[in-house]
């Protein structure tokens, strides 16, 4: 069972222009979503389409959490939620005809009494797995990140940021920064594919056993104990790239769930990546085929 911690879920509200974006003028639109969002949402989200065996866990505050989790009702795992005094965030994506807009709220205040009640939940839980995702809210630093993932023998995951992956301290099974997150962790270059390699080794060094790195049209490497993996990026129409790492990172934990080999982890991650950017919004897209699709991606070794 892989358990998720999001800090500082969302409400995601997609909206899709079919004009540029322009100060001082009313843009009126018919294509709006909403969809319940956080990485770590996320990723439970895509475990669970997957077929793997997931809860999500996190902070949520009234109103907007109380959207959110009407929203997680219908999708089928288990949510253990701890309740805070603030709203939980509404964040914006604008797709406009000049590109992808992203505005995030930093979230609500987590006290040390919620911080505690949400060591209480996970440890009850006792998964084999944990995955903490998405920005800390204030509130909540990376000591309480380090405590979490000590306070049980559960193999830790984090997609947190780049400054945060360098303020951790503990001992982590796997991280998952995107390329300026890579750079930022380890102040090294990430221009090419051969650089982020660098990077990423250098990062294993400071404690985490695996890093992937989502490398846009570049691909995605891994680097862990059984060296480094290259995989190319899938040729595909791009809606948005909202929910493109999360769906790497679930695509990567649902094979290693099923006993998949680094390489096999890697193009799976790709595979169900390319089918979320090919959807608005963070909504789960049918992932039948999904195999296949695997087996089209080329993965090699560095
Ligand atoms: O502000 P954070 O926590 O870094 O990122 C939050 C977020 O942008 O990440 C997800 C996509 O990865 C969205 O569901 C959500 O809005």
């Amino acid at each position: 069972m892989i358990l998720t911690v999001t800090p500082n879920p969302a409400l995601d509200y997609t909206v899709e222009l079919d004009e540029p974006l322009e100060a001082g003028t009313v843009v009126r639109t018919d294509g709006a979503r909403v969809d319940a969002g956080g990485k770590g949402i996320n990723v439970s989200q895509y475990l669970h389409a997957l077929g793997s065996e997931t809860a999500a866990s996190g902070f949520l505050g009234e109103p907007f959490g109380r959207v959110l989790a009407d929203e997680l009702a219908e999708s089928g795992f288990e949510t253990a939620f701890v309740s805070v005094e603030e709203s939980t965030r509404l964040n914006q994506t604008i797709l406009a005809t000049d590109g992808e807009y992203k505005i995030n709220q930093n979230g609500p205040h987590v006290s040390e009494r919620a911080l505690d009640d949400l060591l209480s939940r996970v440890s009850e839980r006792g998964p084999p797995s944990l995955v903490v995702g998405g920005s800390l809210p204030p509130g909540v630093s990376a000591d309480d990140i380090d405590r979490l993932a000590a306070a049980g023998d559960w193999a830790t995951t984090v997609d947190v940021g780049g400054e945060m992956l360098a303020d951790l301290a503990g001992d982590y099974a796997l991280c998952k920064p995107n390329r300026e997150e890579l750079a930022a962790a380890t102040g090294m270059a990430t221009d090419n594919v051969d650089d982020c390699i660098a990077a990423a080794e250098a990062l294993r060094e400071t404690g985490y056993e695996r890093v992937i790195a989502s490398l846009g049209g570049d691909g995605a490497v891994l680097v862990g104990p059984n060296g480094a993996f290259v995989a190319d990026a899938l040729d595909v129409d791009v809606v948005d790239t909202v929910g493109a790492g999360d769906s790497l990172l679930a695509g990567v934990l649902a094979a290693y769930d099923g006993g998949a080999d680094d390489a096999t982890a890697l193009a799976t991650g790709v595979a169900v990546s390319s089918r979320v950017v090919g959807t608005a919004g963070t909504s789960v897209p049918d992932l039948d085929g999904i195999e296949d699709v695997r087996d089209g991606v080329h993965v090699h070794r560095r």
